[in-house]
């Protein structure tokens, strides 16, 4: 196995020092090491972070294998400087039995891009009547503890309740996709003045805020934890503050795209920008970014949701929601948050490595850059800027918010458990013999 050197880092942004990768684990930490024979990566003016988490990831595979696979949906994780996804469970089959996730988590061993999580369905076929075999996914090799029918609201109050109960008995929790159906039955975007002068069906920010709000008072009533996907509005940040003063055990996350796009980019009709839940106003991207700052909102993940081109390339009304985001996740984090002073690197590991990892209860990634940890890592330039060129991406699909736009940083290496799967800015099928 291939051993590291990596030259006068700077973990989390601090001072230079030098990073031995050996044997998969961080064999050294210190001033001028040595090592006959190692691969000497130029860490200077390079930042080195935990290896990134995703908690919300679509890879499509089983079943839009056109839109997504496995191995292009961990590559593209690698690309953005992630060592662990976890896979939403929307896929055909249903990610909703030990089968499904097994298969899932196996594939995902095989591409060997990124650890594989596979997220276990709540109720069968995500219809959202019976719930799903919780327990038998949790017991399975993929040892599933993140429940979701994201992509659908688990609506029914009932249903919620149980399934907050049950998860209790392993651990897991319940990721919520908030939205009220009955709210949003034929929405297109967000409803307020952009809605109103396009004349496309609003989706209320009280969708989203009311399953929140109901979600947090049933965890705080049943003991279990609660964890809101996609945190888009301003009302859902002062809910989460709320519940969280009171003690319940909720955490949150925010997009990549919430944290920097709103709604007026709807009215050039480009279905790029159609995404649920639907981008929001300039108010609401500033108290989402505000909520993250300061810890309300404890992570970003990136509902990486690819779409093939048949799916996108229409009108508005008929497209699919969704947008990629894994090779562009650690860009806008650093543009909205770190270039403007909310948060430092170390903050920035926490959001994307350390707290996702926990809350995915994950242990062997999100871990501190420590001697004997594994060598999970990421290696950022941060002074870089780059064009988003969607086609000359890992992922198979090309409907990125960002085409064309200039973003902050790249991601030069990851490492997981001590092999690169990207050095010098490209991925490597095996241990590649380049540097910087
Ligand atoms: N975010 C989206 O707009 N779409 C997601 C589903 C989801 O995350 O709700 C998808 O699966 O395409
Ligand atoms: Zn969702
Ligand atoms: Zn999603």
């Amino acid at each position: 196995m291939t051993t590291y050197l990596l030259r006068e880092v700077s973990p989390l942004g601090e001072e230079p020092t030098d990073v031995l990768l050996s044997g998969g684990v961080i064999a050294a930490i210190g001033e001028d090491l040595e090592a006959d024979d190692a691969i000497v990566v130029d860490g200077r003016g390079l930042v080195l972070l935990p290896g990134l988490v995703d908690l919300h990831t679509h890879l499509r595979e089983p079943g839009r294998e056109d839109a997504e696979t496995i191995a292009s949906g961990t590559r593209a994780a690698a690309m953005g400087g992630f060592t662990a996804v976890h896979a939403m469970a929307n896929t055909t089959p249903t990610q909703d039995t030990a089968g499904v996730v097994e298969q899932v988590w196996r594939l995902g061993k095989q591409a060997g891009w990124a650890d594989v999580y596979p997220v276990g369905a709540v109720t069968v076929g995500l219809e959202g009547d019976r719930l799903a075999e919780l327990g038998a996914m949790a017991e399975s090799a993929a040892r599933v503890r993140v429940f979701s029918d994201d992509g659908k609201c688990v609506h029914d109050p009932v249903v919620m309740r149980r399934a907050l109960e049950y998860v209790k008995a392993f651990d897991g929790v319940i990721a919520q996709h908030a939205q009220e159906p009955r709210l949003t039955e034929g929405a297109q975007m967000h409803e307020g003045v952009v809605s109103a002068e396009l004349g496309l069906a609003g989706w209320p920010a009280v969708a989203e805020e009311a399953i929140i709000a109901r979600d947090v008072l049933l965890a705080e009533h049943v003991g279990s934890r609660l964890h809101v996907c996609h945190l888009s509005t301003a009302g859902s940040v002062e809910i989460v503050r709320w519940a969280k003063s009171r003690g319940i055990d909720v955490t949150a996350e925010v997009t990549p795209h919430h944290l920097i796009l709103t709604d007026e980019l709807a009215r050039g009709y480009d279905p790029r920008f159609k995404v649920n839940p639907p981008l929001r106003t300039q108010r609401d991207v500033e108290a989402v970014r505000a909520g993250l700052a300061d810890g309300t909102i404890d992570i970003v993940a990136t509902d990486h949701a690819p779409h093939p081109r048949e799916d996108k390339d229409c009108e508005w009304a008929a497209a699919a929601f969704g947008m990629t985001g894994l090779e562009t996740a650690l860009s806008v984090v650093q543009e909205t948050m770190v270039d403007t002073g909310r948060m430092t690197w170390a903050d920035v590991a926490r959001v994307l490595s350390t707290a996702p990892a926990r809350i995915g209860r994950v242990e062997e990634h999100g871990r501190p850059i420590a001697v004997g940890e594994p060598a999970n890592l990421t290696l950022v330039d941060p002074d870089v800027r780059r064009v988003i060129t969607p086609e000359e991406q890992a992922t198979k699909s090309v409907n990125s918010p960002f085409r064309g736009r200039e973003l902050s940083g790249c991601v030069v290496a990851t490492f997981l458990r001590g092999r690169a799967t990207v050095l010098g800015g490209q991925s490597c099928d095996e241990d590649v013999v380049v540097t910087r």
